[in-house]
């Protein structure tokens, strides 16, 4: 068995055709002692002189030179101890490898000792078989081989190592050292430095072409790169210049070696380290620009963007709990004895509700919201929506409403900004306890002082197992009935209204929150006859709503893309609103309408809260200008699309979604005077970018603004409330013009937007009429008229609404 009889030195080399099977055929000796110390967390005790010796071993998945190294010392470390498992390799003993006297395989750094040598051997995890090698490394058996890529393999292999015995220093098996073993770098200078590559067979070319189409969609490999910032979107054009380069210049061994790897991952990891010196080479300007791009769009440590609130000992106190357990009543409590307070909310709604609250209570307080700023005389109070957080002014308390809001895939960032930013002594948050944990770790990154308050709920929730029995007429005085679309809405009050004696209150998201609040008011008066609120999830933040019983009328709803279930934490929400503390059903229920949905509303309030790992964040408008300067023509929107890509991010942040964003950009693009500060900002305005009517204003807004000319609302008021869906959609589409309009008004200068009181004065209009609309509205929802005309129904029999059913039958 013995070659090269008086070498120090021995190879091994293993092929890894498929995770079970390796074969291990040659290695320097050299090479696995210097690249000992690469495994050395694999290994423990025992490694006092033979840094192989250990008494167990495990074997990771790493890369394949790793596993090279690793299988080498395995082989050795088995013959001694025995002690791999089977279950990722056998290893065939090698009868070569001499032992000492003490069972020790023999340390080879003692130097003249010859034995360790021709360790060839395959070994096949499921079937345990190996196959043979004789002493000069040819195959003499090979079992159960089917395909040819073995025999090539083998006859490369062998005339590798003939190579290598015929090379120079390779009489005595020194000097060779495979091409899996070499340096990268050295092998990226030898290809480099060699005028002709060799000539490749066409099977051969096809395979390396393959290889290369596997580099280049190589998720792995395009991750890496970003290390030597090669940019997602130059990552294939240097995988093909790289592909020219190495077809010109390709060497004999390095094109057989990868032949033999095949289209495969660890031909890609063989590549890899060629292909960065390459580019480092090849592409310095492609590089630098790239590395300047994501160094201005560095978003780690948004701590530090907060000098002043850094420079504070904040005392950040958690009120953490269920819905309905008294959180925002203590945190308002702090803020209503403080001298100076804020309070932020996630809701325009729940804003106004705190200002009406704390007014009546006697302690004066502002309010501003994006689209209006009251201000109350003498007040040091402000209750304003989470968007509109100054974090240049001092507080003695913040409240910080809904915290755990900060893993809301869009607007996450606001809450994010007023943690990290908010000037205040004394910051109260509420909400569940999914984000506690990533507070904890944002606080030991401030360096402000977490105090955590739990709470249980006021009286468990009770979930009614009977159900609405998938009939309607079973709503009683005091329930919500919550639809996720306005048209299941409008649905579920034309038929209860139909066949019950029950009027209906709704809210939900496109309504102005004057119309919400008259119908939560309405809802909550008890000396009316609207006595059912049908809702949609636009009631499920913090809003307190004499509700006794939470009727979920389904539990899956459209995300835009498709039917999707709600998620538990929003079913928590949404059921948590019914028997609020004070009102007069102080003792909660919930249940669906139908039996079929109960398991699913049961198993979601059983849920423990998640536990959050990322809460959003979005650039400041400086740090996208910064951005901007490192590249050339491109709109907003590219800018934005860009900055998602290579923005780098701490583990505890996502970038928030901006797709919303960029299509108001887009819109904007025709608009040519706007600075790219004012663009930004007037892609924030609040616009559905589904309604054409709100999209044209907008565009308009900003062309006007642009010519520097007084921005006006040109816009027929309507004269009375709707009497069908177009008109109350119309209705809803214009308040949410003028809306935008006062919106824009509080973000940019005053004077470009003089017609402020005119808006006003057309928002209040206008929702005066919805209310109207709203108390009569008993007609089909509007996008109904679009599909099939729906067979007549029986006066006295209820049907249930066709979209549940189209929904169920889905
Ligand atoms: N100590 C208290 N005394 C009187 N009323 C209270 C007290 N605590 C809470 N309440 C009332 O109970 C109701 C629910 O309280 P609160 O709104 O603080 O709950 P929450 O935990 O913030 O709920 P959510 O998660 O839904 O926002 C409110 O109407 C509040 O005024
Ligand atoms: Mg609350």
């Amino acid at each position: 068995m013995a070659r090269g009889p008086a070498s120090s030195l021995f190879r091994v080399y293993a092929y890894k055709k498929n995770s079970s099977r390796i074969r291990v055929l040659l290695c320097n000796q050299q090479y696995i002692t210097t690249s000992s110390t690469s495994f050395g967390q694999y290994h423990h005790r025992g490694a006092s002189q033979n840094p192989f010796l250990s008494s167990s071993f495990h074997v990771p998945n790493r890369p394949f030179s790793t596993n090279l190294i690793t299988l080498a010392c395995l082989g050795l470390i088995s013959q001694r101890k025995n002690v791999l498992g089977s279950d990722y390799f056998h290893v065939k003993p090698f009868s070569s490898v001499a032992e000492d006297g003490d069972g020790d395989v023999n340390d080879n750094s003692e130097g003249g000792r010859t034995d360790l040598v021709d360790l060839g051997c395959e070994f096949d995890a499921d079937s345990g078989k190996s196959i043979d090698f004789d002493n000069e490394n040819e195959v003499t058996s090979c079992h159960e081989e089917e395909d040819g890529v073995y025999e090539d393999f083998d006859s490369a292999m062998a005339e590798l190592d003939n190579d290598s015995v015929d090379g120079e220093g390779a009489a005595n098996g020194e000097g060779y050292v495979h091409v899996a073993c070499r340096n990268p770098l050295e092998l990226y200078r030898e290809l480099r430095d060699t005028e002709n590559g060799v000539k490749l067979r066409r099977s051969d070319w096809v395979t390396l072409t393959e290889t290369f189409g596997v580099l280049s969609r190589s998720g792995w490999a395009s991750d890496q790169a970003l290390a030597i910032y090669i940019g997602k979107a130059f990552f294939p054009t240097a995988v093909q210049k790289f592909k020219k380069f190495f077809f010109k210049k390709c060497s004999a061994d390095v094109a057989k070696y990868l032949v033999t790897l095949g289209p495969a991952d660890a031909a890609v990891k063989f590549l890899f380290p060629i292909f960065v010196e390459y580019c480092l080479e090849e592409f310095p300007n492609e590089i630098k620009q790239f590395q300047g791009m994501v160094e201005s769009a560095d978003l780690t440590k948004p701590h530090t963007w907060f000098p002043f609130a850094r420079a504070m000992k904040r005392k950040i106190i958690y009120h953490c709990g269920p819905t309905n357990s008294g959180k925002t009543y203590n945190a308002l409590q702090r803020f209503m004895e403080a001298k100076k307070g804020l309070y932020c909310s996630p809701l325009r709604l729940l804003a106004m509700e705190v200002f009406d609250k704390v007014n009546a209570l006697g302690v004066y307080c502002s309010l501003q919201t994006g689209q209006e700023k009251k201000y109350i005389p003498f007040s040091n109070h402000t209750s304003c929506t989470v968007e509109m957080v100054s974090t240049d002014e001092l507080y003695d308390v913040a409240v910080i409403d809904e915290i755990q809001m900060m893993a809301d895939p869009s607007r996450g960032y606001a809450w994010t900004r007023a943690l990290l930013g908010l000037k205040a002594d004394e910051i109260h948050l509420c909400g569940d306890p999914s984000v506690l944990n990533i507070v904890r770790k944002i606080c030991s990154d401030t360096g402000d002082e977490l105090y955590e308050q739990h709470y249980e709920r006021f009286k468990p929730l009770v979930v009614e197992a009977k159900t609405l029995l998938g009939d309607l007429r079973n709503v009683r005085s005091g329930d919500c009935v919550v639809a996720f679309s306005r048209r299941e809405i409008f649905e579920v009050k034309m038929a209860i209204e139909r066949y019950t004696n029950h009027r209906c209150c709704v809210i939900y998201g496109a309504l102005p929150p004057e119309t919400r609040r008259q119908q939560a008011n309405l809802f909550n008066d008890q000396d009316n006859e609207f006595d059912v609120l049908v809702a949609s999830d636009a009631v499920g933040m913090g809003l307190n709503l004499n509700i006794r019983r939470v009727v979920f009328y389904s539990v899956s709803k459209y995300n835009g893309d498709k039917v999707v279930p709600v998620s538990a934490s929003q079913v928590k929400q949404i059921a948590g609103r019914a028997g609020r503390r004070g009102s007069i059903y102080p003792d909660g229920l919930t249940t669906t309408l139908h039996l079929n949905d109960l398991d699913y509303l049961i198993e979601c309030l059983k849920q423990p809260f998640d536990d959050v790992k990322k809460v959003g964040l979005f650039p400041f408008f400086e740090q996208v200008e910064m951005f901007a300067s490192k590249l050339q023509d491109v709109s907003l929107s590219q800018l934005l699309e860009k900055f998602g890509q290579n923005c780098r991010l701490d583990g505890s942040y996502f970038l928030c979604r901006h797709d919303h964003i960029k299509k108001v950009a887009n819109m904007l693009e025709k608009v040519q005077e706007l600075s790219l500060e004012d663009r930004f900002n007037f892609c924030f305005a609040p616009v559905n970018i589904r309604d054409p009517k709100a999209m044209y204003h907008l565009v308009r807004f900003a062309s006007a603004y642009s010519q520097k000319v007084p921005v006006n609302i040109y816009m027929g008021m309507p004269k009375a409330s709707a009497s069908n869906d177009a008109e109350l959609l119309d209705l809803e589409s214009k308040h949410q013009v003028v809306s935008m309009y006062l919106w824009l008004s509080q973000h940019f200068e005053r004077e470009n937007f003089p017609y402020v009181q005119k808006a006003e004065t057309m928002a209040t209009d206008i929702a005066g009429l919805l209310a109207e609309s709203l108390v009569k509205a008993n007609w089909k929802p509007e996008s109904r008229k679009t599909g099939k005309p729906m067979p007549q129904q029986k006066a006295d029999v209820y049907d249930r609404p066709r979209s549940l059913i189209k929904l169920k039958e889905k």
